[in-house]
């Protein structure tokens, strides 16, 4: 068992009968989906809703009952991975473009997991680059806006080399290569503000539980303090 299986899998636990849960989304969300689906098998009774198209597919795939968000107005728990998080279990997350969904998702569930190996542990966050969500129309104008704004490299992610990639919400992401971020929630709220960014990928002060895998598949659980 590697890291984000171990991390995966031990998440997987908290979830109880009778529970409504978030699916995330990446090659660590992938576990902990994979083990619900086997307590459903067991005979755990729960409902879904995922992150992505990918999430979703999954999902059915190990027959967890899936819900529509107009369902529920809570979820109970949210489990997803991270592409950084800091010791205040700050993130950056969106390296799979399903940042937009995971937010909503992460913000409804009155507790929200984050799984991940041991890789993903930072000082401080911004040597990933940040994910940024952006409509489609007029994208070089907010391109070009946020250039004007930070002296980071903004790249516009691609599907190959023709093609831009486009989110499940049919928009594009930029890539921000911010180096180290010195201030990650005051970044966020500037980038809340800016006309034509749908989402970014920082998650602030919305993580209470991490748990971290190790290439030797221990595990540690760190809660928000
Ligand atoms: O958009 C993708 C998500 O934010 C993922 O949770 C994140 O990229 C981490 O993925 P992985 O577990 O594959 O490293």
């Amino acid at each position: 068992m590697n890291g984000k299986q171990a991390a995966g899998y031990l998440a997987a636990d908290w979830v109880k009968d009778g529970m409504t849960v978030g699916l995330g989304t990446g090659s660590t969300a992938y576990w902990a989906i994979e083990r619900l689906g086997q307590r459903v098998a067991e005979g755990l009774l729960i409902q879904a809703i995922a992150t992505s198209s990918a999430s979703e597919e999954l999902a059915r795939k190990y027959h967890i009952p899936m819900i529509e968000a107009a369902q529920v107005d809570r979820l109970d728990l949210a489990i997803d991975g991270a592409d950084e998080v800091d010791h205040e279990l700050q993130l950056i997350k969106g390296g799979g473009g399903a940042l937009l969904r995971e937010k909503l998702v992460a913000l409804q569930a009155d507790h929200f997991i984050v799984v991940a190996d041991d890789s993903k542990k930072v000082d401080q966050l911004g040597v990933f680059k940040l994910p940024i969500e952006i409509v489609p129309f007029s994208y070089e104008w907010t391109l070009r806006k946020l250039r004007s704004l930070y002296p980071a490299d903004f790249q516009l992610r691609q599907q190959d080399t023709n093609q831009l990639y486009v989110t499940d919400n049919g928009n594009y992401i930029v890539d921000a290569a911010f180096g180290r971020i010195e201030d990650a929630a005051l970044l966020a709220q500037e980038l809340d503000h800016v006309t034509g960014v749908v989402e970014h990928g920082l998650f602030i002060d919305i993580t209470q539980t991490l748990v971290l895998g190790f290439a030797d598949g221990h595990t540690e659980v760190i809660e928000k303090k």
